[in-house]
């Protein structure tokens, strides 16, 4: 279980989020969703621990995240971050081979227990049969599905997503969702998509300049009158598959 309550991020005089409480519970996945700038990465980041927290405290399976080695901290949490090409030359195979590096101590060498994990973690995601071709000459969706691979071989509990489907074609940003919720993790995911939000997360969290305005399921926050107001867009919502979607007009240019 991850925990989040009274977190605050600041970049000198912005303050990017205050008071915010997220709880995702274990095997749950859990949305967050707001405007541009409403301080979706930044208190993801702060989850993970890559930029500093102004105030409030991190729960990591109970335990204060502040208390734990980086090592420990990895081998609880993975990262999925946006990743465009490295420029180094790295194959898929040992992309996800760095992902046992966590468990690997000192200078010791790889186990023989690394490699068939990675296998596994790059047959799971299913880009097996990428392996041994170089992240920087895969597309997008499949760079993802390798991170993805990555973060399986990391054996953490738990995953962190921004913005994953960023730069997918629709049927690839279904595909990773539906990935993503198939595997064992806990999840925290920045999504921009409100209808890919409101059929893959359990719960979401809507930030409006870096506050929690709503929390809840998705037929909680994706309400109309919220969505309106926060993102200033007329929005009108129906059902798919018993899960709410919404339709969007601007503001203004709804007929009669
Ligand atoms: N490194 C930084 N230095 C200064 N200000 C920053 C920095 N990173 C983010 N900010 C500011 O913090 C606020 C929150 O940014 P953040 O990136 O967390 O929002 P976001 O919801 O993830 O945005 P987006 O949807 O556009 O990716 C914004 O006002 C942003 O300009």
């Amino acid at each position: 279980m991850i925990r989040v309550d009274d977190l605050a991020v600041r970049y000198g005089q912005v303050l990017a989020a205050s008071d915010v409480a997220l709880t995702a519970e274990d095997g749950t996945t859990l949305g967050l969703i707001g405007p541009n700038g409403s301080g979706k990465s930044s208190v993801l980041r702060s989850v993970l621990g890559a930029i500093r927290r102004a105030g409030g405290t991190v729960l990591i399976d109970g335990d204060d995240a502040d208390g734990l080695h980086d090592t420990e901290r990895a081998k609880r949490l993975a990262s999925v971050a946006q990743e465009e090409p490295s420029g180094l030359p790295l194959t898929a195979w040992e992309s996800v081979l760095l992902g046992r590096s966590v468990h690997v101590s000192g200078w010791s060498r790889y186990r023989p227990g690394d490699e068939s994990i990675a296998e596994e973690a790059l047959e799971l995601a299913g880009v097996l049969h990428l392996a041994d071709r170089s992240v920087d000459d895969l597309s997008g969706g499949e760079r993802q599905r390798v991170l993805i691979a990555r973060a399986l071989a990391q054996q953490a509990r738990h995953v962190l997503l921004d913005e994953p489907t960023n730069h997918l074609d629709v049927r690839y940003q279904h595909e990773i969702l539906t990935l993503v919720r198939s595997l064992p993790f806990t999840t925290i995911v920045v999504l921009h998509d409100l209808n890919l939000a409101a059929r893959y997360c359990d719960d979401l969290v809507l930030l409006e300049a870096g506050r929690v305005v709503a929390r809840g399921t998705p037929s909680e926050v994706l309400e109309p009158s919220i969505i309106e107001r926060v993102y200033g867009i007329g929005v009108e919502r129906t059902e798919l598959d018993g899960l709410p979607q919404l339709l969007f007009t601007p503001l203004g240019a709804r007929r009669a």
